[in-house]
Order: C-alpha cells, then sequence, then structure tokens
C-alpha cells in the first residue's frame, strides 16, 4: 500500500520519503469504503466472520502453551460466571411471587400455611417466611459463588496476560534472530516489527478474553432466552434482534480502526524515531551542538496532529453512530417494557415475571451486545495477530540445507570467490561483479578501494548475511551454501564498522566473542591484551567487572577508540579460522593501530585474516592486497607488486602518503608513515 506523500513542508514536494521529510498524512479509507457496494460489503463480513473464528484454535494454543491451568481456570469462570444472571433473575422472581402471596396471606389474615410449588424447595410445609429466607440465603450464596468467579477470572486474567505476552514476545525474539539481514532493511519490515514488538505482547490475550467472554456472553444469553421464550416467545425475539444493528456499527468501525493504525503506521514510526533522536544519549550531543531539538520536537508535533486527528475521525463517528444505533435498541426495550407492564396490570403476568422480564430484557440485550463487541473487538485483534504471524511467518532464506555439509576439521581457512555477483535487495545496481579470487590458508589480505566499492559487502557474504545473486563462494573447497551457517560463523570472527556496544561488563563485553567462554577471564584477559584493551580496562575502578556503557547501574563510557580495542578483543576471542577486520583501526590512534598491527601477525598466524582498511601504512603490511572499485576487483597483488603496476592503488597510495608528505615537509616533528618513504622513493 502506497501512501501518498506529503512534504514537511509546503513547496518542498520532491523531497523523498525519509525519517524526517515522508509522509505527513494518512489516506482517508472512509472515502474509499463508501463506494464499496453492498453486496461486496456482505460478502466481506461473511469473510471477517469465518477469519475471526477461524483464528481461534492458533490462539487458543498460544494460550493453552502460556498457561494451560490458567487457560482452563479462565474458562471455567467463565462459563459459571455466564449461567449466574439467569440464576440470580429466576431467584428474584421466586422471592418476588412469595412476597407477594404473603403480603396477600398477611393482609387477608389467613394462617400463613400457604405451599409453593418451586423447583428449589420441594417440601410444601415451610412458611412463606422460611421460604423467602431460603431463597435470600441461596441467592447469597450465588452472589458469593459470583465473587469468587470474579476472582478467579481475574487472577486468571492477569497471570495468563503475563505468560501470554511473554510467550510471544520470545516468539518473535526468536524468529527476529534467525531471519535474514535483508529482512531488516525493508521499510515494511520495520511496520511489522514495531507492531509485532508494541502490539503483540497484548492482542492475543484480548483475544483469548474475548473468546471466553464470547463464551460467558452466549452462555448468559441462551439461558435468558429460555427464560424469556417460557414468558413469551416474541418477546425472546424482539430481545434478540433489537441490538443488531448497533452491532453492525461497532464492527465497521473496529475495522477501520485498525485500517487507521495500519496505514498511519509510517507516522507513527517517524513519530517514534523523531523521539529517539531527542531521548537517547547518543543522539543528545549533535542534536544540542546543531540546535536540532525544536526542528525534531516541531516535525513530531506535525505528525502527532496528523495521526490525532485521523484517530479523532474515527473515534467520533464510531462512538456517534455507536449511540444512535444503541438508542434505537434502547427504544425497542422500553416499549417492550411497556407491553409486559401493561399484561401484568391485567393479570396475565405476575409482580415477579415483569421483574424477570426486565432483568432477562436488559441482560439478553447487554449479553447479545456483549456478543456483537466481543466479536468486533476479536475482529480487530486478529487482525493485529495476523501481522504478528505475519513476521513469525516470515521465511528464513539462508537457513541450512536439508543435509549440511560439514566443514573439515581443522579448518585451514581457504577462501575461494568464484565469480561473484551481489545486487542488495531493491538496489538497482550490483554492489559487486563478478569477484574472483583465491586467499590461502593463514594469508592476511587487504582489502582497499573508495568509499562503496563493495569491501564490506564481501565480508557479509563470506559470513553468508547475504546470498550471492551470481557465482559462488568457497570455504576450504566447500561451497558455503551447502554449510549451515551457524556453522559457517562459528569457525569465522568479525568486526564490523559498526560494531556494538554492549550494555555489559568489559569482561562480558568482550565474552560474547565466544559464549562458551563468557566466564573464562584469563581467556578474556588474553583477548584484551591482543587487542590493546587490558589498559583501558585495568585503569577502570572495577577493571574487567565495570560496566560499560550508561543504561545501567554506574556503567563507565568509553571513548570510540576505547571501544573499538574493546570490540577488537571480543573478535580476538574467538579462536576461529577465518577473521574479518572491516576497519578495525578506524578509531584508533595511531600508536594503537600500529601496535595492533604490530600484533596482527602473531594473532594471525595460523588463520586467515581479511581486513579493510584505508590506512594505507598498514594495509601495505599485508601478503596481499585487493582493490576494489565500483564492485569489480580491478587489482591484486603485494604492495610492491600493486606500486610497480602504477595503477589505482599506486595512485590512492601516493595521494594518502603525499598528505604525510607535505606535513614532512612543512612542520618538525611530523610523522611519516612507513609507506611515506616508499611513495617518495617512488616519487
Ligand atoms: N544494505 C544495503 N542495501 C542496499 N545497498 C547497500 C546496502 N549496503 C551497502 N549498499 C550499497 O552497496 C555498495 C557497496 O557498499 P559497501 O558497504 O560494500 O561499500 P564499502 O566499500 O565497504 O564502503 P565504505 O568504504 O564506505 O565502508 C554501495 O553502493 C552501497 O551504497
Amino acid at each position: 500500500m502506497r501512501l501518498r506523500r506529503m512534504p514537511f513542508e509546503e513547496g518542498a514536494s520532491n523531497v523523498p520519503d525519509s525519517g524526517l521529510t515522508g509522509p505527513a498524512t494518512i489516506p482517508d479509507e472512509i472515502g474509499a469504503e463508501r463506494k464499496v457496494a453492498f453486496r461486496e460489503r456482505v460478502a466481506r463480513w461473511r469473510r471477517t466472520a469465518a477469519g475471526t473464528f477461524a483464528a481461534l484454535p492458533r490462539v487458543f494454543s498460544l494460550a493453552w502453551q502460556a498457561g494451560p491451568g490458567l487457560t482452563i481456570g479462565l474458562g471455567v469462570a467463565s462459563v459459571a460466571t455466564g449461567a449466574l444472571p439467569a440464576a440470580t433473575a429466576y431467584l428474584v422472581k421466586l422471592t418476588l411471587d412469595t412476597v407477594v402471596a404473603a403480603v396477600q396471606i398477611h393482609s387477608a389474615g389467613r394462617p400463613d400455611d400457604v405451599t409453593f410449588d418451586v423447583p428449589f424447595f420441594p417440601d410444601p410445609h415451610l412458611t412463606s417466611m422460611q421460604k423467602i429466607v431460603a431463597l435470600v440465603a441461596v441467592q447469597f450464596l450465588l452472589y458469593l459463588g459470583n465473587t469468587a468467579l470474579g476472582a478467579l477470572r481475574q487472577g486468571c486474567q492477569q497471570l495468563l496476560q503475563e505468560r501470554l505476552s511473554q510467550v510471544i514476545q520470545i516468539k518473535v525474539m526468536e524468529h527476529s534472530a534467525r531471519l535474514d539481514l535483508s529482512f531488516y532493511e525493508g521499510s515494511e519490515s520495520y511496520d511489522l516489527l514495531r507492531q509485532a514488538q508494541e502490539e503483540a505482547p497484548t492482542r492475543p490475550l484480548f483475544m483469548v478474553n474475548g473468546a471466553f467472554s464470547l463464551v460467558q456472553t452466549s452462555v448468559t444469553f441462551a439461558s435468558m432466552i429460555v427464560l424469556l421464550a417460557q414468558m413469551n416467545p416474541w418477546l425472546a425475539l424482539v430481545a434478540v434482534l433489537a441490538p443488531v444493528p448497533a452491532f453492525i456499527s461497532q464492527a465497521r468501525y473496529s475495522g477501520r480502526a485498525f485500517v487507521v493504525a495500519l496505514w498511519g503506521s509510517p507516522v507513527k514510526r517517524r513519530m517514534h524515531y523523531l523521539s529517539t533522536l531527542v531521548t537517547t544519549d547518543t543522539y543528545a550531543k549533535e542534536v544540542k551542538v546543531f540546535g536540532l531539538g525544536d526542528y525534531f520536537v516541531e516535525r513530531f508535533r506535525l505528525l502527532a496532529r496528523t495521526w490525532y486527528e485521523r484517530v479523532r475521525a474515527v473515534t467520533v463517528r464510531r462512538n456517534a453512530v455507536g449511540a444512535v444505533w444503541t438508542s434505537l435498541t434502547t427504544l425497542t426495550g422500553s416499549l417492550t417494557y411497556l407491553y409486559v407492564a401493561a399484561q401484568a396490570v391485567v393479570g396475565r403476568l405476575t409482580l415477579g415475571d415483569l421483574t424477570l422480564y426486565t432483568q432477562a430484557a436488559n441482560s439478553v440485550q447487554t449479553s447479545i451486545q456483549g456478543l456483537f463487541s466481543n466479536f468486533s473487538e476479536m475482529y480487530e485483534n486478529n487482525l493485529y495477530l495476523d501481522r504478528m504471524y505475519a513476521l513469525l511467518n516470515t521465511p528464513v532464506k539462508i537457513k541450512a540445507p536439508e543435509r549440511p555439509v560439514p566443514l573439515p576439521e581443522p579448518l585451514r581457512g581457504h577462501v575461494v570467490f568464484d565469480d561473484v555477483s551481489f545486487t542488495y535487495p531493491g538496489a538497482d545496481r550490483p554492489a559487486l561483479r563478478n569477484v574472483s579470487f583465491e586467499i590461502r590458508p593463514g594469508q592476511t589480505v587487504a582489502v582497499v578501494g573508495r568509499n562503496g566499492a563493495g569491501k564490506s559487502t564481501l565480508l557479509k557474504l563470506l559470513c553468508r548475511l547475504y546470498e550471492p545473486t551470481g557465482g559462488r563462494v568457497l570455504v576450504d573447497g566447500v561451497d558455503i551454501r551447502d554449510v549451515d551457517p551457524d556453522e559457517l560463523r562459528s569457525r569465522m570472527s568479525a568486526v564490523f564498522q559498526d560494531f556494538v556496544t554492549y550494555q555489559a561488563t568489559a569482561a562480558e563485553n568482550i565474552g560474547l566473542g565466544d559464549i562458551a567462554h563468557l566466564e573464562d577471564r584469563p581467556r578474556i584477559e588474553e583477548a584484551a591484551r591482543q587487542a590493546g584493551a587490558d589498559a583501558v580496562i585495568e585503569r577502570m575502578p572495577r577493571g574487567y567487572d565495570s560496566p560499560l556503557g550508561r543504561w545501567f547501574d554506574q556503567g563507565v563510557n568509553l571513548s570510540g577508540g576505547e571501544w573499538q580495542k574493546v570490540a577488537l578483543g571480543r573478535a580476538f576471542l574467538r579462536r576461529a579460522s577465518i577473521l574479518l577486520l572491516d576497519e578495525p583501526t578506524s578509531a584508533l590512534d595511531a600508536e594503537a593501530e600500529h601496535d595492533l598491527f604490530a600484533r596482527l601477525r602473531t594473532l594471525a598466524s595460523g588463520r586467515t585474516a581479511l581486513y579493510i582498511s584505508h590506512r594505507f601504512s598498514t594495509v601495505r603490511q599485508a601478503d596481499r592486497i585487493l582493490l576494489l572499485d565500483d564492485g569489480r576487483l580491478v587489482e591484486e597483488g603485494t604492495h610492491r607488486e600493486l606500486m610497480d603496476l602504477d595503477g589505482g592503488y599506486a595512485e590512492l597510495f601516493t595521494l594518502q602518503a603525499s598528505a604525510y608528505v607535505d606535513e614532512a615537509d612543512t612542520g618538525p616533528g611530523s610523522e611519516a608513515g612507513p609507506g611515506v618513504v616508499d611513495a617518495r622513493r617512488k616519487g
């Protein structure tokens, strides 16, 4: 469903959709609805009802998974509570008739020896007072039962809510963790994820509650109808039909409320993004320095207004139209009541009958409205549930083949890219084109190239975060498509440009690199040393046990380079055969970078290491260098060979080196990297 785009400011119509400039409108679905033909609406209704009821098994299966005992408790309480109103109404009728008879006996001055033919009291020799006491006692017991059932119902409901939302959140998390990386890149996926996070935890419980309430009201409804029909079948029919119009309007509007929520999702998502921009620590610096706070708040206000306007339109219409139809029902109720009262006056019905009718008619009306509104709420909840299932049913494309080929043990780290091409989903040009190269086991290879040349993509394909659109990738002679991706990834270690800064202790931040060694302090300390993170960590008040990040208790905030060292430690903890480093030193100072590369040779001994870097002083130390340009592998060889080739690599190297040369020429103490000497010699 494509949304009409409304720019933030009038006149800026060519602004593309983004988190800041996307649609500030929600389409008018009500106009569209009016055009739908009656027959189509009826057909839609049938589908709706069928769809809603068909969803019940999956909802109950969810509830059962969450808590079988709680589900049974809720069910029993609902059915029993459903039967109570009819029993109570009948008891009231009996009490009233007994009272009226007793009054007549007393006023006639006769002895109180009248017998009553009532189901509860077969003994015909009770005095009327005794019968009244007994009836009231039974009524009291019913009220007690009602209270107990209410408590049972409430308790089961609350506990089931907790359990159900946990079960669902876990399902969503489990599936999200398995989903392909490409899934996270579409805006529709974000809508699905947002709805799954926000709505999914509560909607199934509403659905379960709705279903049980449906059972409860059905029981009430059926028992009351039996009571009414005994008095007069026509009265029963009127009571059943009167609330139908109110239901139809209810159901229509709950469908619309959902459509508004669905179509308004891009607006809500942008609101969420804007609010994150001004309330999250990582953005706070820039937002302040560039003075963006007011701009973001203003934009939020605009979107919030749009959202509110649309919600208001539906809510007002829903309630206003609902009220009109409900008044119609009330009018029917009053007219029937008048009829029954008139019947009582002429003696065709007793006073107890009149009360019974009043209660039964009220109850039928409320329960039939309850039935309908339960159903329409279930329909609405089911629409949300469908979205959750859409997420849970999103197929995982990159998964283990039926018979995965095991990787050799130990893995030598022989990597081959064979004519590999790749285009990102939705992109119009390839990120990699016919790339072929081979990395011998144990080699350290640097990948260089301009921004956007395809370097990171290369690493992502090697980890099988994406599937090549052409060609194949081999590790130790095995096509990685034939390998279980989890096994493949367990043999690799990586640091990406956008590495994660976990809100956890320093030791945990490193330990997460190999979950089996999360508690292995000596090994964690060794990895920290290898990454040059040991000094930073040991300086902190609680050393390796210091919490990093400020989200939780007394965390320590690190500098960008310090975080990067910790992330490197995480990668080194895993003793994998293939080490992938995407700009591993971008935030490190010159000395730390130099130290790291001095160590990398030892660290990478026996492993294949592939690293991306824009710093040629480090690149030149690699065994081999691959130069990518616009997704193509254009040069490969050692530093010496590529310099002699005098092509793109030599040009980039000389360009960078010349900056140092100029500095070296103009200022004392300027440091010329190891490559500078070469470049100067060459020049
Ligand atoms: N998730 C994505 N979806 C669509 N296109 C992408 C995605 N990630 C990268 N690209 C595009 O693919 C191309 C290669 O990107 P890649 O990240 O591999 O470049 P890079 O050489 O690592 O760049 P840099 O030096 O800036 O890190 C770029 O044109 C980029 O815009």
